[in-house]
Order: structure tokens, then C-alpha cells, then sequence
């Protein structure tokens, strides 16, 4: 069971009239077919969960803290689970959990009197291993410390689960992957790898990389993470397309101009400079999480919720795109990004892109999608921007208030709203444009929304794959952009220098105006949600 069916089983809060009333729900199907329940999860056997590179920047912001959460609502009960972090540095377990310490934030709402005591609890749980990736001792002492730990908790013949998490340059999962396959094989039970992108860094580099992998493991056994796919909004783009009848006339080329999908951060490289300088923004942001998002957004109805069903119509989508144009590539670095000590002097690797892809097919055949990405601009935000087209037979002269949209926010203050045009209220009869809103932190004033790893290593511990990048989906997204990246390195596209804290480039507004984008002018709405202090 997950976090939405702990919700759904406790009762929405609904609020009305100013008024907040619990109503019980109705009985209401898993949401995924196949996924396991609360109960068979927690019944499991003993748990072993090993992070890899566990000295690393993203096992203590992500993996640790996302493990943490899962701790806190029960879903890892101590007398059954051992983490083991795994990494070349001479640490030891205080020195690990010194350094996890601050990253770990109790719930203001834990049912616990001392928010200390979850934290301490939770460090109690992990055990530090110092080997190297590519010799034999460290994985030995991780295999003894597993089966010692296996052994106490399931007996010598019970079930045991084994999740090895990732969280390394991908440059190491090949021998780390074959040293699990040597030493460290679970024969009691299930075991799952975590990958994290990027898998690759194009489409020879991936097919070998999933060729190595493939040798060793079953493609039920990987788990490639993007954690795009853990976001609310995009868990929430399947259900709004496919339960609410008034899109599904809408969502195709007879009615939506064009669509743009958008990630910006308002900071650089910090310190990351070294790992981004090789890969750039498209392979950083574009090639994965974007087109993740795109998938949702441009697939046809999956004929069920099974994981398999559902990335099926994912790679349908991707096999539709054509081949890039180079008039819609605008490529950006910001100023000031040389001045990273970790980035080579000359370097040319695009901070920022904005990409037009197209989809061949029936339903969005002529539907031009803006994929935008960039680092230093002038906001954080991401977010999904549908623009209708213009209604014909305009009597009221709309058309100069600015388009309908459809736009879902990720993040920041998760967000769905639409523009439309109202009569002004008022005597007069003039149009004006306005807004509906959904903001989460407005109308789920009780609900904490999990962050994007918690929710996905909860999926891995059920088994479910529906958010994690298939085989075949991944050679599909690096065969997309693959053309374009090699002419990039070869220098053949130079980017645009831009201001740190500005829009990116001015070309790539010319690029989305081009291409049928009209902005709203004169009009600018201010969600509660961003005023309420992101
Ligand atoms: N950081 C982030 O925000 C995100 C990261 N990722 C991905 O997650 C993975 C890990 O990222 P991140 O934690 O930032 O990476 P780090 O550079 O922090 O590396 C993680 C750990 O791996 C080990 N390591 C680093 N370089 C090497 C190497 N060349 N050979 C062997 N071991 C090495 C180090 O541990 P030790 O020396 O102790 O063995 C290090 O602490 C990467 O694939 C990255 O792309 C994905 C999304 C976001
Ligand atoms: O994968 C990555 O994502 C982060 C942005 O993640 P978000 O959840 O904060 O939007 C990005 O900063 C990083 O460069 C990239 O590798």
C-alpha cells in the first residue's frame, strides 16, 4: 500500500464552505494493478538495502533522507531491516551517520514525542563498510554482515530481500554489478539494483552499459531510477488525462497548439561542475527527465495500469519523434559558469537548450513540444504548459487577452490551473482573462506530499516498475538525441552566453514564438501557493 491508499484508506479531508469535514471514501481499487498492500509489505521477510557510493552528495540529500522517511511511517520496521552503506572513503558507522545527520528532518507531525529519538533510531540502523568497487575483500565483509544480519532476523532457511541502490558514477556499475553477481547474490529471496542516471552518455554508451548489466541481472531485477518520475504532478498527468472526460476530446492537434516543458534553476553548477561539464544540460535534464514527462503527456490511453502496459505506450510515443531540426535547437551557457574551478577553461557544453520535438502520429501530428532546460536563470520552477488553440469566430475579441492554457506545476508549490476568459464583472461587457485553480498546499492543507525517492523506493521495495525506465524506453530516448549530442561535442553548435538570472537566451523565446507560442501580455497571475513564501 502506498502513501495515497494510507490517505485513501484514512478518508480525503475535504473543505467546504470554510468548513473541514472528513468524509469516508468509497472502496477504491489499487491504483496499479499487481501492487502489493500494506500488509503483505510489511509481512515481508528480513530487508537488506546496501547504498553503494554511500559517502556521495546524493546518498545523503536523496537516498538516506528518502530511506529516513520511509523509516518514520513504519514502512522499515527495525526489527527487520539493515542498511549498509558501502564506499572507498575511511569511514567509519559514527563518521557515516555525522555526516547524514543534518539531512534527516523529522515530521513536525511525527506521533513521536522526540523527534531525536526517530532520527537516532533510524542511524542505529546503518552500518558502515570501507572497501574498494573492484576487489573482492569489500564485498565479502558486506556478504558476511548481510547473511550474519539475515540469519539473526529470518533464521537460516526463512525468505531474505536484498535492494543494492546505486548511487555512483555510472563509470562503476559494471564491476560493482559483477562483483554482486559474484559474492553477494541473494539465494533466499529477491534482489533489486537501483540505477541512478545518466545511463550513458549516448546511444552506444547505454546499449553497452545495459549490455553489461543485462549479462549479470534480469531486466526485473534493475530498477532505473529517474526520480521525474516520482514527482506528484507526473504520477498525477495518468490519472488527469485518462479519469476526466472533458480532456480527452481536447488532448490532440484539433485543439492544443503546442505544449512546452519546461525546468529551470536559478543556480549553477555548485560544485557539480566537474560531473556536468561531461554531460551537459540535454543529457543532464532533457534526455531523461523532460522526456520522461513528455511520454505522459503525448501517450495514448495504456489498455490497463500494469506497469508493462503503460511503458508500452511510453515507447510508442518515443518511436513517433523525429529527428531533430537544427533551426529548433537553441543552445545557452551562462556567464560565469568558466569561472567554475572544476570547469575546463574552453569549455563549450550548453548550460541551457531549448529543443522542439515531434511527434508523428495521429493525435499530435503538426503539435510542435518546446522542451526547455537551463541552470543559473532567473527562477526555480518546472512545469508541464498546454496552449490551446485560438477559438475561431472570436466575438468578444478574446484573442488579445491571450490563449487558454492547461499548465501543471511540479514544482515549485505542486499546482494545476487553467487560463480562460471571463466576462469582467462589472456592468461592462468586456472579456478578461482569469484563472482556475488547484494549488496543493491551498486545497491539501493536511497532506504531505513525498518527496519523489521516497515514493520511488517504496515502488522498489513493492516490486512495482511502472515508474523506472524501461530497456527498451531508454535505447529509444538516447537514439533521439544521440545525432544531435555527437555534433555538439564535435562543436558543431556553439551556445549563446546568457546573464546568470535571466530567461536563458533571447533566441530561444524567438524559437517558442516561432513556432506558434503566444504570450500573455498584460496579465500576470500571482498563484497563492508562490506567495505563501517559495
Ligand atoms: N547528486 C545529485 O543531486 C544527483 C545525482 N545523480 C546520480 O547519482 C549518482 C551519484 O551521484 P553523486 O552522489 O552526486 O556522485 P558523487 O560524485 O558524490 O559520487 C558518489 C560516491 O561515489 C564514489 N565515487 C566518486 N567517483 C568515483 C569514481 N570515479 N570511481 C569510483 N567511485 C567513485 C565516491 O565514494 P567513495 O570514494 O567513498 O567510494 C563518492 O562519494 C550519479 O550517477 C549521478 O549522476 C542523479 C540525480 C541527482
Ligand atoms: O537529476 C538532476 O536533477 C536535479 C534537479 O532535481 P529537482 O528534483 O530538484 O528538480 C538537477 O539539479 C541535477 O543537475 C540533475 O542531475
Amino acid at each position: 500500500m502506498k502513501q495515497r491508499e494510507l490517505y485513501m484508506a484514512q478518508g480525503l479531508q475535504i473543505r467546504e464552505m470554510g468548513t473541514v469535514e472528513t468524509i469516508p471514501t468509497l472502496p477504491c481499487e489499487s491504483l496499479s494493478d499487481g501492487k502489493n498492500t500494506l500488509t503483505k509489505f510489511l509481512e515481508g521477510s528480513c530487508l537488506s538495502i546496501v547504498v553503494f557510493g554511500a559517502s556521495g552528495d546524493l546518498a545523503k540529500k536523496k537516498t538516506f533522507p528518502a530511506l529516513f522517511n520511509l523509516f518514520r511511517q513504519g514502512f522499515l520496521p527495525s526489527d527487520r531491516v539493515r542498511i549498509f552503506g558501502y564506499g572507498r572513503s575511511a569511514l567509519t558507522d559514527k563518521g557515516l551517520r555525522d555526516r547524514l545527520i543534518g539531512y534527516l528532518k523529522p515530521a513536525k507531525t511525527d506521533p513521536r514525542k522526540d523527534p531525536s529519538s526517530v532520527v537516532k533510531e533510524f542511524l542505529d540502523l546503518i552500518t558502515y563498510i570501507s572497501g574498494l568497487y573492484d576487489t573482492v575483500d569489500g564485498y565479502l565483509k558486506l556478504e558476511h554482515l548481510i547473511s550474519q544480519h539475515e540469519d539473526l532476523k529470518s533464521g537460516e532457511k526463512g525468505q531474505t530481500r536484498r535492494l543494492f541502490y546505486f548511487a555512483l558514477p555510472p563509470s562503476v556499475y559494471p564491476v560493482v554489478c559483477r562483483m554482486i553477481k559474484q559474492h553477494c547474490v541473494n539465494k533466499r529471496g529477491w534482489m533489486r539494483l537501483v540505477v541512478e542516471k545518466p545511463f550513458g552518455k549516448d546511444l552506444a554508451s547505454s546499449n553497452e552499459l545495459s549490455d553489461q548489466l543485462g549479462e549479470l541481472f534480469t531486466e526485473e531485477e534493475i530498477y532505473r531510477i529517474d526520480h521525474y518520475l516520482g514527482k506528484e504532478i507526473v504520477q498525477n498527468l495518468l490519472v488527469m488525462r485518462f479519469a476526466n472526460r472533458f480532456f480527452l476530446p481536447l488532448w490532440n492537434r484539433d485543439s492544443i497548439d503546442n505544449v512546452q516543458i519546461v525546468f529551470k534553476e536559478d543556480f549553477g553548477t555548485e560544485g557539480r561542475g566537474g560531473y556536468f561539464d561531461d554531460y551537459g544540460i540535454i543529457r543532464d535534464i532533457i534526455q531523461n527527465h523532460l522526456l520522461q514527462v513528455l511520454c505522459l503527456v503525448a501517450m495514448e490511453k495504456p489498455v490497463s495500469l500494469n506497469p508493462e502496459d503503460i511503458r508500452d505506450e511510453k515507447v510508442k510515443v518515443l518511436k513517433a519523434i523525429q529527428p531533430i531540426r537544427d533551426d529548433e535547437v537553441i543552445l545557452g551557457q551562462y556567464d560565469g559558469y568558466l569561472a567554475d574551478p572544476t570547469v575546463p577553461k574552453n569549455s563549450k557544453t550548453p548550460t541551457f537548450a531549448a529543443i522542439v520535438l515531434r511527434i508523428c502520429n495521429e493525435r499530435w501530428d503538426g503539435v510542435p513540444f518546446v522542451m526547455k532546460a537551463g541552470k543559473a536563470l532567473d527562477t526555480r520552477k518546472a512545469e508541464i504548459r498546454v496552449q490551446f488553440k485560438d477559438v475561431p469566430g472570436d466575438i468578444f475579441r478574446c484573442q488579445k487577452q491571450g490563449r487558454n492554457e492547461f499548465v501543471m506545476r511540479l514544482q515549485p508549490s505542486e499546482a494545476m490551473y487553467m487560463k480562460l476568459v471571463v466576462k469582467q464583472p462589472g456592468l461592462e461587457m468586456a472579456a478578461i482573462q482569469s484563472e482556475l485553480d488547484l494549488s496543493y498546499r491551498e486545497r491539501y492543507q493536511d497532506i504531505v506530499i513525498p518527496e519523489a525517492y521516497e515514493r520511488l523506493l517504496l515502488d522498489i521495495l513493492c516490486g512495482d516498475q511502472q515508474h523506472f525506465v524501461r530497456r527498451d524506453e531508454l535505447r529509444r530516448a538516447w537514439e533521439i538525441f544521440t545525432p544531435l549530442l555527437h555534433r555538439i561535442d564535435k562543436g558543431e553548435f556553439k551556445p549563446l552566453i546568457y546573464p546568470e538570472g535571466s530567461r536563458g537566451p533571447p533566441e530561444a523565446d524567438r524559437l517558442t514564438e516561432g513556432i506558434g507560442y503566444v504570450r500573455t501580455y498584460g496579465y500576470v497571475w500571482n498563484p497563492p501557493s508562490l506567495k505563501a513564501g517559495m
